[in-house]
């Protein structure tokens, strides 16, 4: 029973075995289905996802590249359009530049229009002045009589100070103050009824402004008209040498300012004072202080820089150099010229004796224990160059320099000349100072007191550089004049009024309109022919367009050339010699040739524009007239500038100008010819300026590419 249990349970047992072992297998056999069918499906679906994530990417590069094409395309775009924009932009600039060159004349008389509305305000004021100086005249008259009345004593006066002075030197300072006190109320006539005129300063700067204070000593100035032409013979202390020369220059007497200027320097009035001189455009200022300074140095002995002359212009420095080598070699001085545009070391070479050494030894310039010696007594220079000497070159010194000559001060005191005194003095004050302190170790400090004192400088016992000061328009601006640390000045001037032109100047007036301008000016130039004449205009792009018209013209008889600081140095300096010897007729010119320059025998000016300011006005009439000789002065003029002309003119004494006319037949014939002589300037400027145009992209290659 047991057994047979047993074996049903073994039974059991074997079939739930073999039961739990199907069920096993089965259960495997759908696990392995399972998971292959997972397998499986996991495999689809990566491969579904890769398939989805390729197609994903691939159209994010597509659309990446899209984009990109996009931007690209996009930038292209733009470069264009800034192309298209810049090239749009400089056609329209070439475009607006044609039109404004063809505009411009037109433009510049508006803005001179402008100009004088602005002045006219100044000029009505004026206006008001002028009648209350009519009311003063007569009583001006009257001290003037005096003052010709006085002329004799004044002159005994001089004589006797001077005799005062050879005895009394230690009190000869003192002495001048007195003297000079009743010297000048014995001569002066009140000057302050004369200064209705604001000072106009530098023609640049010129403001209508207030009544100015006057500086004491202008109030009482010497009047050089009563000094009457002096005949060479009769000239106190001259040197014979000196004589001789000025007689092979054909002059045989001096004029008023330069006898004023030789009685206060050199002759009985030789109170070696700083001097102030206004007076007129060519009545000979130059060998007014030329003289004077060749005569003093005529006795030197030892070769240094004692004389300096400084003028505004290089041109006018050259001028100002030839007079003085016609008179300075007669009594052994050297003069030297310092301007700019030239090779500075060939002026030093010029300027500054360098010592010669054996063979094979060469000079150092820093070398201290070598002595450089001056090669020049006298020196004429322009500011610029002047400072850079004193700043730079070894050996040039200022130490010795006694007298100091500045010509048209008006000018080289103005705003753009404010660098070259302060220096001058600097050096020259500092220089005088150490020759004191020598001069007592020598034992000479006798002499120096002497000299000191002498020229009334009592409390500084060294002796001091002696200024003079020239213009044919002097400021009477006490800031402007201060910066010159004048001593004892006296000032000298030609008759009552503040501004004179030459006694045989005559002054017309040429009213046109502004179209008619051309015509006029030609009509007027066929008048005079020939006649040597400068025409001034405002401007220098100006001057080179009127000059061009005048000889497209054809019809004209004299040679015509212009004048200006648009052409370089050396052209300049050629046409002003072409010039001056006759190869040239007419000079057309912007102001350049204002100031101070002396061409012989040019009998005309014509003033194309109207000039600002009398100041102005007076320089450029002041180019003819001169050596008391006669000349003429042709403004052109529109209606509505008559007014302004006559206030002009009657600052300088003269009440009412000529209308100069032209018969009408002349200007019929000229007019066709003035009108194809503007198409053909016009012509010309659009040559020009489109050579230009083609030109500058070439340049401006060249320079991207050197860059
Ligand atoms: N004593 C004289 N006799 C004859 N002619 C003279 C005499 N002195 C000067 N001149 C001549 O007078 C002319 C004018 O002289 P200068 O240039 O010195 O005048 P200026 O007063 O300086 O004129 P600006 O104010 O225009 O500079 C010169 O041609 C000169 O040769």
């Amino acid at each position: 029973m047991v057994k047979e249990e047993k074996k049903r349970k073994k039974k059991t047992r074997h079939v739930e075995e073999e039961d739990n072992h199907k069920d096993f297998s089965e259960n495997k056999e759908k696990r392995m289905k399972i998971r292959h069918v997972e397998e499986e499906e996991n495999h689809k679906d990566f491969s579904e996802n890769k398939e989805k994530r390729m197609k994903i990417r691939h159209v994010e590069e597509e659309e990446d590249q899209k984009k990109c094409k996009k931007k690209t395309k996009h930038v292209e775009e733009e470069e264009d359009q800034k192309e298209r924009k810049k090239k749009k932009r400089y056609v329209e600039e070439e475009d607006q530049k044609k039109r404004k060159k063809k505009t411009r004349h037109v433009e510049e008389e508006e803005d001179q229009k402008k100009h004088k509305k602005k002045t006219r305000h100044v000029e009505e004021e004026e206006d008001q002045k002028k009648r209350k100086k009519k009311t003063r005249h007569v009583e001006e008259e009257e001290d003037q009589k005096n003052v010709s009345e006085n002329k004799d004593k004044m002159m005994e006066k001089i004589k006797d100070f001077q005799v005062k002075s050879d005895k009394e030197v230690k009190d000869i300072g003192d002495a001048m103050e007195i003297s000079d006190e009743e010297f000048f109320n014995a001569l002066a006539s009140d000057t302050s009824s004369n200064n209705d005129d604001s000072d106009e300063g530098d023609e640049k700067d010129s403001k209508p402004h207030k009544k100015q204070m006057l500086l004491h000593w202008m109030k009482k100035p010497l009047d050089i008209n009563l000094f009457n032409g002096c005949p060479l013979c009769m000239l106190p202390c001259l040197d014979p040498r000196l004589e001789d020369t000025l007689r092979k220059m054909g002059f045989d007497s001096l004029f008023p300012v330069q006898l004023a200027v030789w009685h206060m320097t050199v002759g009985p009035g030789g109170f070696e004072r700083d001097i102030c001189v206004n007076s007129p455009t060519g009545s000979g200022k130059t060998l007014a202080y030329a003289l004077p300074i060749v005569q003093m140095l005529s006795t030197r002995n030892i070769r240094c820089l004692r004389a300096l002359i400084v003028v505004p212009t290089r041109d006018l420095a050259i001028q100002v150099k030839q007079v003085f080598d016609i008179i300075a070699p007669a009594v052994g001085l050297c003069v030297g010229l310092a301007v700019g545009q030239s090779s500075i070391e060939k002026e030093i070479s010029c300027l500054i004796k360098r010592p010669k050494f054996e063979m094979g030894m060469s000079f150092d310039p820093e070398d201290s224990r070598v002595e450089l010696q001056s090669l020049v007594d006298i020196l004429v220079a322009t500011p610029g160059r002047l400072v850079d000497h004193i700043n730079t070159t070894k050996g040039f010194s200022l130490e010795h320099l006694q007298y100091l000559v500045v010509d048209e001060v008006d000018r080289l005191v103005g705003e753009s000349y404010q660098f070259w005194l302060p220096a001058v003095l600097q050096v020259s004050r500092s220089a005088q100072k150490r020759l004191f302190k020598q001069a007592s170790v020598h034992n000479s400090l006798r002499t120096i007191r002497r000299c000191g004192v002498e020229r009334g400088f009592k409390d500084n016992m060294y002796p001091r550089l002696v200024k003079m000061i020239f213009s044919a328009t002097l400021t009477k601006d006490p800031n402007k004049l201060d910066q010159l640390d004048l001593h004892h000045s006296l000032y000298m001037t030609a008759g009552n009024r503040r501004y004179n032109l030459p006694k045989k100047l005559e002054s017309y007036g040429l009213i046109c309109t502004t179209e008619k301008k051309l015509l006029n000016l030609a009509a007027l130039l066929e008048d005079l022919g020939c006649e040597k004449s400068i025409v001034f205009t405002s401007s220098i792009n100006l001057t080179h367009r009127l000059c061009t018209s005048l000889n497209l013209l054809g019809c004209l008889p004299c040679k015509i050339n212009e004048y200006s600081r648009l052409q370089n140095q050396s052209v300049r300096s050629k046409t002003l010699k072409d010039f001056r010897e006759g190869r040239i007729d007419v000079l057309v010119s912007s102001d350049g040739m204002t100031r101070g320059m002396d061409v012989e025998g040019i009998k005309n000016v014509i003033n194309y524009d109207l000039p600002m300011y009398v100041k102005k006005y007076i320089h450029r009439a002041g180019r003819t007239a001169r050596a008391e000789q006669a000349g003429r002065c042709f403004t052109l003029l529109r209606k509505n500038e008559t007014k302004s002309f006559k206030n002009m003119l009657e600052k300088v004494g003269i009440d009412c100008f000529s209308s100069y006319t032209f018969p009408a037949a002349s200007l019929q014939r000229l007019e066709p010819l003035c009108i194809t002589a503007m198409e053909k300037l016009i012509e010309l400027e659009e040559i020009k300026s489109s050579k230009e145009i083609e030109v500058r992209p070439k340049f401006n290659k060249v320079k991207q590419s050197k860059a």
